[in-house]
């Protein structure tokens, strides 16, 4: 199930290759107007390059440019199911019967195409609204729905446009999660602008920036030491992994982390992460004694300028203090610090 693909659209600048192998997701991280959009329209078949080859499983689904004849499979014939920023749900349609569509227009019946279907809506939780219509369900459910209808299309390749991007911050960490789920062992190309999507749903991650891709590796290692700008700016925030304990994220190294859950709260145990960005950071070289927030013990591994601020690097945190602190705090690569947050200033989301 290999997703090759190399095309160039000329009149975009849009010029990339990459391959995302068969049950892996691949992150296509960038800024506004990077090409990512035109990257999801030449593999969904909606768009035809000025020369290139995209692949599927050994199957050409276009080819362009390459002297001999064109290919351009439509869309319907590709094995590919685009879950797009809105849901784009037929508002005539039931729930259950908008998932069943794809199904059906592969031939199977009516009843074996209602079972697939009721199968995904319970898989993403709402197998309780299968009767309403899409005008009668929440953003959030009917992406749901959405999710649900494009994996009962039993695709191939999965892609992926922004799918967070519509919805309610508050709804987001529990799609996230189900995603997590559904996605584990397909194929697909997740676009996204959200450091933290691509942390949590990606293997691998492509930056792509002015129609190239500039950055390509294991998600961990392009957030952890980016090599493009804009990652290093979506990189810039902290985040730690570990599981939910009484009110704290526990890390595997064993530190404990005050932070404030998103709403619904984590379950004990479950895996999250803890988000903060580098100016919630204080910097100390002792944890400050008696204080109710949080202390991480440190090593500093480098300093760079950072907009009138110095950013001090740790293998895995950053924080931003005043060119003065970080002379009178006397940083230097190898120094032993304590990096200082307060509870409130971390953001702790479900895994
Ligand atoms: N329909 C179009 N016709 C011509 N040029 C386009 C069209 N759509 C996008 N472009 C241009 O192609 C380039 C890549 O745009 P694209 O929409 O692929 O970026 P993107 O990464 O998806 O951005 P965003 O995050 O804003 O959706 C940009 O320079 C854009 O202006």
């Amino acid at each position: 199930m290999t997703f090759r693909y190399d095309a160039a659209v000329a009149g975009r600048g849009v010029d990339v290759a990459f391959e995302v192998a068969a049950g892996e997701t691949l992150a296509l991280l960038g800024p506004n107007g990077a090409g990512k959009s035109t990257v999801l329209d030449v593999a969904a078949g909606l768009l035809r390059p000025d020369s290139g080859r995209v692949e599927l499983a050994g199957r050409a689904l276009t080819v362009a440019g390459a002297g001999g004849r064109d290919v351009l499979v439509p869309p319907h014939d590709r094995q590919v199911s685009l879950l797009a920023q809105e849901p784009l749900l037929f508002p005539h349609l039931s729930v259950l019967d908008n998932v069943a569509f794809g199904p059906r227009s592969r031939g199977m019946g009516r009843s074996a195409s209602r079972d697939v279907a009721r199968r995904w809506l319970a898989e993403v939780g709402i197998e309780d609204l299968a009767a309403r219509r899409p005008g009668e369900i929440s953003g959030g459910q009917a992406q749901r729905a959405a999710v649900a209808r494009a994996l009962a299309a039993d695709p191939r390749l999965l892609l992926l446009d922004e799918p967070m991007a519509a919805l309610d911050v508050a709804v987001t960490p529990a799609l996230r999660q189900t995603l997590r789920r559904v996605l584990a062992d397909r194929t697909v190309l997740l676009v996204t602008h959200d450091a933290l999507d691509a942390l949590l749903l990606a293997d691998r991650v492509a930056v792509i920036e002015g129609g190239r891709i500039v950055d390509h590796g294991e998600t961990s290692r392009v957030l952890s030491r980016p090599r493009s700008r804009f990652t290093a700016q979506l990189a810039g925030l902290n985040m730690l992994a570990g599981t939910w304990d009484d009110g704290a994220v526990r890390t595997a190294t064993g530190l404990r982390i005050e932070g404030t859950p998103g709403d619904p709260a984590p379950a004990a145990g479950a895996d999250v992460v803890a988000v903060f960005p580098p100016g919630a950071v204080s910097v100390f070289l002792e944890p400050p004694g008696g204080s109710p927030r949080n202390a991480l013990p440190v090593t500093v591994t480098h300093l760079e300028p950072h907009g009138g601020q110095v950013r001090v690097r740790t293998t895995e945190l950053s924080a931003d203090v005043t060119p003065q602190a970080a002379a009178e705090l006397d940083l230097a690569p190898g120094a032993s610090a304590c990096f200082v947050v307060k509870a409130a200033e971390i953001a702790v989301h479900a895994l």
